[in-house]
């Protein structure tokens, strides 16, 4: 295999895969080792990822974004009413192994439900979760529990706790336990059996429990192929369309060098002809783009930009969905188990965790900050109080599907938020993110060459108020346990609702030791106006953006059929999280790999290579 700058490759490919992301490397990897006969070329916008320090150490995904980073590429959505006037930002993967390589190693999987809606009511035989459960076993191998049922015993990716229990996470369970007790809170749960609602558990890492390794496609499927002259992986191209013969038929794609990495590289269009197919796995913002600047797309959007359409498919680009985050910081006490110090490319920090992961793989290294939480589905009194916005949805979505969770909850052993909006010292903040939302946006291109030119990108972010209420509902839920571990110090100000301060919600900014808590904070109507307020001004893109090529009937919208075909042309298909024709329950890592493995499985059975 060569991973290579600008030279050399070849003119002829069998198969191309444009963008070298989670997906891409699944198939890459799967189908190389099967037939290393296939010449096989995956097309990448960003640098490699070999060996390096900053991909490899789990606790180190938030180097990826800070500003500048080179691994990531932000995408600003237009300003929006919903947001408070804001423009939400969303960093996603640009590098080998895309969003594999720079995600927070959080393992959590869909429910079966999820599946098996794309299979009943969006018509994709062979993607329920009967057909996908084997796959998502197939990729892993499970150090938390061995034996669980439903995980893999074999797989290339490693599943584990991680190499330390932290206490940040301890106490939440316990809080939980004592707040929460109308669900279960246990340790030996499993909370992503596709089926555990409302228990709130241990949450599994892809990190290796005896190397503290982060589990990313390249390292894993990838780079293990090395010995294969015939796989080649070309770094810093962006892949500008698909070329087509008269019978619409892919013949390969045209290229340019990512000038950010190859700044002095030529200009030139570059061709590369694809014998046999052509696949556009650059992701939920990059393959709506490859399709609509190779003439396939809906007919205003192209036209706006100047390109000639070839096929109208107006599904292109649109249905854009994510999950709905906040983070809300509490002060810990000095002795809270937290990633802060790495988090924050502190070097001091990074060199005192590096010394415990080298040696053994262990400690906070070979962490993520999240060692419990719960997909949750509400009580009969807390849909209550969700009220009449949400009751629809209830109704509709999810009562008829008892393994569906509404929201994950969980406790970070970290601040997440801007370091110096805040008193300095150790934090560590609550999670919840809303799992189905109703709002859908969209991405398109504005350039009809310039891969590299800002979207017109609509997040949809909470336009429809059945998915603000839950948020509304967490943000107090996740309050009342924050306060209740032994660790809280305070609430700091900056980064929590503005409460008056004579409200009896009003925030304890600062205590010296810990305090007893037994009283729930009451709210009036002065209050959920400043928690909606900062809903509004903080909620954020969970990173898991799908759905803007999606598998579905063509005139229901879709893109691609459920073997992964554009729609009115032949040898192209789309694979990776663009195709999800509906969300997931999950963290959307585990999906990715699915529908890589998945996708591999199709293309060895259309070229006939056995052994995937
Ligand atoms: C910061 C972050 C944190 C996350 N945390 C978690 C987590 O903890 N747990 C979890 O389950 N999931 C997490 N995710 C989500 C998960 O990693 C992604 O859903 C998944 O990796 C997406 O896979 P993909 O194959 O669809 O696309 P990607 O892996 O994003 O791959 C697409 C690739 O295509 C490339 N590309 C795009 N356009 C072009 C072009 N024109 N030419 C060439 N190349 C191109 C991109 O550079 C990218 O490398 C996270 C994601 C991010 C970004």
């Amino acid at each position: 295999m060569s991973t290579v700058e600008t030279k050399p490759y070849r003119d002829e490919y069998d198969i191309i895969l444009a963008g070298g992301g989670t997906a891409a490397g699944v198939i890459a990897g799967r189908l190389a080792a099967a037939d290393p006969s296939l010449r096989i070329l995956m097309l990448e916008a960003g640098p490699p990822t070999r060996d390096m320090l900053t991909h490899t150490q789990p606790a180190r995904f938030l180097h990826h974004l800070m500003p500048g980073s080179t691994t990531v590429r932000f995408h600003a959505s237009a300003p929006s009413d919903a947001l408070g006037g804001r423009s939400l930002v969303v960093p996603c993967g640009q590098c080998v192994g895309g969003g594999s390589s720079v995600n927070f190693t959080m393992y959590t999987r869909a429910v079966r439900s999820d599946y098996d809606d794309w299979e009943t009511e969006f018509g994709n035989a062979g993607w329920g979760s009967a057909d996908l459960l084997p796959l998502l076993r197939k990729t892993e191998t499970y150090q938390a529990q061995p034996g669980a049922p439903t995980h893999g015993t074999a797989g290339p990716l490693k599943v584990s706790y991680g190499g330390l229990y932290t206490n940040v996470g301890k106490e939440f369970l316990e809080a939980a336990r004592k707040f929460d007790t109308g669900r279960e809170a246990r340790e030996s749960a499993d909370p992503n059996d596709l089926k555990t609602v409302n228990v709130y558990g241990r949450w599994q890492k892809w990190i290796d429990a005896e190397k503290g390794t982060r589990s990313d496609v390249p390292h894993h499927f990838v780079y293990p192929n090395e010995h294969n002259e015939n796989l080649t992986v070309l770094t810093a191209v962006h892949v500008q369309r698909v070329t087509f013969d008269e019978h619409n038929r892919a013949t390969g794609v045209e290229f340019v060098w990512n000038p950010r990495f190859l700044p002095d590289a030529d200009r030139q269009v570059h061709k590369v002809t694809a014998t046999r197919l052509v696949v556009a796995s650059a992701g939920t913002f990059g393959s709506p783009g490859i399709l609509e600047r190779s003439g396939i797309g809906r007919k205003d959007v192209l036209e706006r930009v100047g390109i000639a359409q070839r096929v109208d498919l107006p599904g292109v680009g649109e249905g854009y969905q994510d999950h709905n985050v906040l983070f809300v910081p509490y002060m810990a006490a000095p002795e809270a188990e937290t990633i802060d110090g790495i988090a924050q490319n502190d070097t001091d920090a990074i060199s005192a965790a590096s010394g415990e992961w080298f040696k053994n793989g262990k400690g906070l290294m070979a962490h993520n900050s999240i060692d419990i939480g719960v997909k949750m589905r509400p009580l009969p009194a807390e849909l209550e109080a969700f009220g009449e916005p949400f009751r629809k949805r209830w109704e509709q979505y999810y009562a008829p599907k008892p393994d569906k969770p509404v929201m994950w909850m969980g406790a970070l052993a970290m601040l997440v938020g801007d370091p110096s909006a805040v008193p300095q010292g150790k934090y560590y903040s609550m999670g919840y993110y809303t799992e189905h939302p109703v709002a859908r946006g969209h991405v398109h291109v504005t350039d009809a060459n310039d891969v590299a030119a800002p979207l017109d990108f609509d997040s949809g972010y909470l336009k429809d108020d059945a998915d603000l209420v839950p948020l509304l509902w967490a943000y107090k839920h996740t309050r009342e346990m924050a306060r209740r571990m032994p660790l809280f110090r305070g609430e700091p100000a900056a980064l929590h609702p503005r409460f008056a301060a004579d409200s009896a919600a009003r925030l304890i900014e600062r205590v010296e030791g810990p305090v007893v808590i037994e009283e729930r904070i009451e709210y009036g109507d002065e209050d959920e106006k400043a928690i909606e307020a900062y809903t509004r001004e903080r909620v954020t893109t969970a990173w898991h953006a799908l759905g803007t090529c999606a598998m579905k009937p063509r005139e229901q919208g879709g893109v691609v059929d459920s073997k992964l075909n554009v729609y009115g042309v032949s040898g192209l298909k789309v694979i990776d999280m663009s195709i999800c024709p509906g969300n997931v329950a999950a963290n959307t890592y585990s999906t990715a790999l699915v529908v890589g493995e998945k996708g591999a499985l199709i293309i060895a059975e259309e070229l006939g290579v056995s052994g995937v």
